[in-house]
């Protein structure tokens, strides 16, 4: 392995990882192959990609090669192209053609996942996914044996998004940008596909995502929020803190190997036989893979009217379609051939003679200086794509067209539609009548109106070219690393269980705060009413276990009220703080008020009934009332719409109930809480735990807590009451920890102060089982003894005061609130 001082020194090396290497090998004899270059714009567009790296290229060489002479010598021919080959044997089949192109395109495409063939139980939707797993680990073994620290790693398209996750498994540090060729669908659309999860997580492992147009590039995101429940952001995907960047980055050609091509003489000799070829006759281009996608029999029928509608063209227009033959084992694309066939004839039947044919149908492909000249002799190039990731051939024929300035008529549902929308002539492709409109259009169009069209599309291909498309995304995928690294650092430390464990054995007076709803509370699945909220029942035991235990204590501070909070811990030992701290009771004693004489309260009816009203109307939300402080909360409903009602939500209430009240408006991920202005807990645990050791007359200062919940932002405050080195308004030296047995841990915060973060509540729950049935033999009992002595000596005249008078009232401006996210 090369050191990365070395490589340093060196180009910046790139493995350019995609399905198709940029050459297709044919066996010529036993060791020997000839390469020629594959089809398709994916190919095209990488080749323009700058020259300033050290690239080498991973793929599948277009062929199956099993014997062992076979491959070495395909590798070897490969290697002096810059190519390393995927093998992919046996997988090949229900990879390629099963879940790729028969499973993954037609979904990213709009059209729908097709019917699993019940007949053919050896190739179902399962089948064709696990071989599609399987292929991209044949991909993963290729990059790790070809791997060198510091390469960037460039994976391209639907058929690897299990590769960015398997990659960083192997090797966190690797540098992964993904790019999609394809448009991404809909969320509805993709919500169809079975495993749409673990491919999306996937993917999301990558540190740079890049699409052709910001179309697909929010349908990405809106896919991610929507299935996954992550956070869409400017930047991109927010998931638990790791930042996944998504981008758009259109791809482009390299204009000036067209523009060359049209100088060379083979080319012109090839233009001027074909304008004899076609002498009288304006032709219309259709260039396309024989794809679904591309829309040729809705050319074709577009077509069609235009004659019937334009006897005078009839004699005086050809079209030539060259329809390259691609995916020709799935089945679908057989389908289409003879559906394409059908028409053609159809056509050719309708409107041909013995000598003129209206269909020039090509079921080949065509080298590259033909395909030039045929670009630069035609008058109309006709897209008709249904949905297309970009389609460079609309560039090619812009950039083959300096001398002759034709008409581009472009589908709207292609990528490129986005920017050469403005010099070519956009149709929607299933409306035949415009489709013929436009071709009659083009065919009309005036030489001027020609040059200028010309003009705004020449100046895109030749400024957004393939090279810039590549500088682009490599730079943001330098950026984003660093970027990410940075956020990384920020991000809070897993929990040290075992560590969390053994000090909890070796302290006297534990402390553990708990939050409730979302940290104690059982998952809910349908929750309307406030009543419903029920104790995680894995708690029970743990629970009771941990408030039996006399060194402990365990107190529960939550925004909920009393009633529910009685409801839930009537039988455990536990301290309870209700609405933040405004009541606390232990279960043997009564709560204790603070609400502060005079509060305003005079705005709790109305906010209620505008919480009721949305509640109604946005399904699986609910609110909770408490006597202080109501919230609603949309967690279970519809991620957006609950945001959308959220907004209005707000609108209502500040134009009503709250216009001129004293209440503090906090908006979480999925609720919005109104409460009294009052205490943060921070500010109130300070009073609480005053009150604990008063009540529980202690005689050792508290020397463990551990505090865990799901609490909104201003709430955090609690994390960092706690660090020794924040200074605390006790009246009484209650706290002693000093030796770091302090555990502040967030439940699922991307951004918290917390210095501890664990995943869902679930990891909490874990813990707590583990604490409770933590050997306390372990602890070391003398110098917390005479530490006690030394607690009681400076707290023997201490002025010993309830909680409750010490509350203090904050003071708000009417109307003054928490900053708000709208
Ligand atoms: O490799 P194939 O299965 O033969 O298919 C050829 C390529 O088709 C798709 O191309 C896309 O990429 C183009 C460049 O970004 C874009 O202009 C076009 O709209 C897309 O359809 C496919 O995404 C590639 O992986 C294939 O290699
Ligand atoms: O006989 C042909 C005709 C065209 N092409 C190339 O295939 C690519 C098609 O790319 P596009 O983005 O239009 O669509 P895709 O086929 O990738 O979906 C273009 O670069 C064409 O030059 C080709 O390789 N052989």
């Amino acid at each position: 392995m090369v050191s990365y001082d070395e490589s340093c020194s060196k180009r910046q090396r790139l493995l350019v990882v995609a399905n198709r290497l940029p050459v297709s090998a044919k066996r010529t004899g036993e060791n020997s192959w000839s390469l020629e270059m594959s089809p398709g714009g994916l190919v095209s567009g990488l080749l323009g990609v700058a020259a300033e790296f050290e690239t080498k290229w991973v793929g599948w060489p277009g062929v199956d090669v099993y014997d062992v002479v076979g491959k070495n010598a395909l590798s070897k021919s490969l290697a002096d192209m810059k190519c390393i080959p995927v093998f992919l044997e046996e997988v090949f089949d229900q990879y390629y053609n099963g879940y790729c192109n028969g499973i993954l395109w037609p979904i990213l495409h709009h059209m729908g996942l097709p019917q699993e063939d019940h007949k053919d139980t050896n190739k179902t939707y399962q089948t064709q996914y696990d071989a599609y797993k399987k292929a991209n680990r044949k991909f993963l073994d290729v990059i790790i044996e070809n791997y060198e620290e510091g390469d960037l790693v460039w994976i391209h398209d639907y058929h690897l998004l299990f590769l960015p996750q398997y990659l960083k498994e192997y090797n966190n540090k690797i540098k992964i940008g993904w790019f999609l060729h394809s448009p991404f669908p809909s969320s509805e659309v993709f919500k169809t596909l079975p495993s749409r999860s673990e491919l999306l997580r996937s993917v999301l492992t990558a540190d740079l995502l890049g699409f052709h147009t910001y179309d697909f590039a929010s349908h990405f995101v809106r896919t991610c929020t929507r299935i996954l429940g992550v956070e869409g952001t400017h930047e991109g995907i927010v998931d638990h803190g790791k930042v996944t960047r998504v981008a758009v980055f259109p791809i482009g050609i390299d204009p000036n190997r067209f523009l060359k091509a049209c100088e060379l003489p083979e080319v012109r000799q090839q233009m001027t036989e074909l304008k004899q070829r076609f002498a009288g006759k304006k032709v219309i281009l259709g260039v396309d893979r024989l794809d679904m996608i591309k829309g040729i029999p809705q050319k074709f029928l577009g077509f069609e009217k235009f004659l019937q509608e334009n006897m005078d063209w009839r004699d005086k227009v050809v079209l030539v379609q060259i329809a390259v033959p691609t995916r020709n084992n799935v089945p679908e694309y057989q389908k289409l051939k003879s559906q394409v066939h059908g028409l053609a004839g159809r056509i050719n039947g309708r409107f041909g003679s013995v000598s003129s044919l209206p269909i020039h149908h090509l079921d080949c492909s065509v080298d590259f200086n033909f395909l030039c000249a045929l670009y630069a002799i035609a008058d109309v190039m006709l897209v008709t794509s249904l949905r297309d990731g970009m389609n460079l051939v609309s560039y090619e024929f812009i950039a083959c067209q300096e001398a002759k300035k034709g008409v581009l008529v472009l589908s709207e549902f292609a990528g490129a539609a986005q920017s050469l929308g403005a010099g070519a002539i956009l149709v929607n492709p299933w409306d035949v009548t415009e489709v013929s409109s436009a071709i009659k259009e083009a065919l009309n169009m005036s030489a001027e109106e020609r040059d200028e069209r010309h003009r705004l599309n020449f100046q895109y291909v030749k400024t957004h070219s393939a090279k810039k498309w590549g500088d682009d995304f490599i730079s943001e995928l330098h950026d984003t690393f660093s970027e990410s690294d940075m956020k990384i650092k920020k991000i809070p430390l897993e929990l040290p269980q075992q560590d969390v464990i053994q000090r909890y054995s070796k302290s006297n007076n534990r402390l553990i705060i708990l939050g409730f709803f979302g940290t104690l509370t059982e998952p809910m699945k349908n929750q309307n009413e406030e009543l419903d909220l029920k104790l995680n029942p894995e708690l029970k035991r743990t629970l009771k276990a941990l408030c039996s235990d006399p060194k402990t204590t365990v107190l529960v501070l939550s925004r909920s009220g009393k009633n529910i909070l009685d409801k839930i811990f009537g039988e455990y030992n536990i301290w309870l703080a209700a609405e933040n701290g405004m009541f606390l009771r232990d279960t043997i004693g009564e709560w204790v008020t603070n609400i502060p004489e005079n509060m305003d309260l005079d705005w709790v009816d109305g906010t209620k009934n505008v919480f009721k009203y949305f509640t109604a109307r946005t399904p699986r939300s609910f609110f909770e009332a408490s006597e202080t402080s109501l919230v609603w909360n949309y967690e279970n409903a519809d991620v957006e719409f609950g945001r959308a009602q959220a907004r209005d939500l707000l609108q209502y209430l500040w134009a009503g109930p709250i216009s001129n009240a004293s209440v503090d408006v906090v908006r979480g991920n999925h609720s919005v809480e109104v409460h009294a202005v009052g205490e943060t807990k921070g500010v109130a645990v300070g009073r609480i735990l005053e009150e604990i050791v008063r009540k529980k007359s202690m005689t050792t200062p508290v020397d463990y807590v551990f505090c865990s919940g799901y609490f909104l932002e201003k709430d955090e405050d609690i994390y960092t009451f706690f660090k020794p080195e924040v200074k605390k308004h006790l009246s009484l030296n209650v706290l002693d920890l000093e030796k770091g047995n302090y555990f502040s841990v967030a439940i699922g915060q991307a951004h918290t102060k917390a210095r501890y973060v664990v995943d869902s509540s679930h990891d909490v729950v874990d813990l707590l089982h583990k604490l409770a049935v933590a050997d306390t033999t372990t602890a070391t009992t003398s110098d917390s003894l005479s530490e006690t002595e030394d607690y009681q000596t400076r707290n023997a005249n201490a002025d010993w005061k309830p909680w409750i008078n010490y509350v203090k009232i904050r003071e708000l401006a009417v109307g003054d609130t928490e900053p708000v996210d709208i």
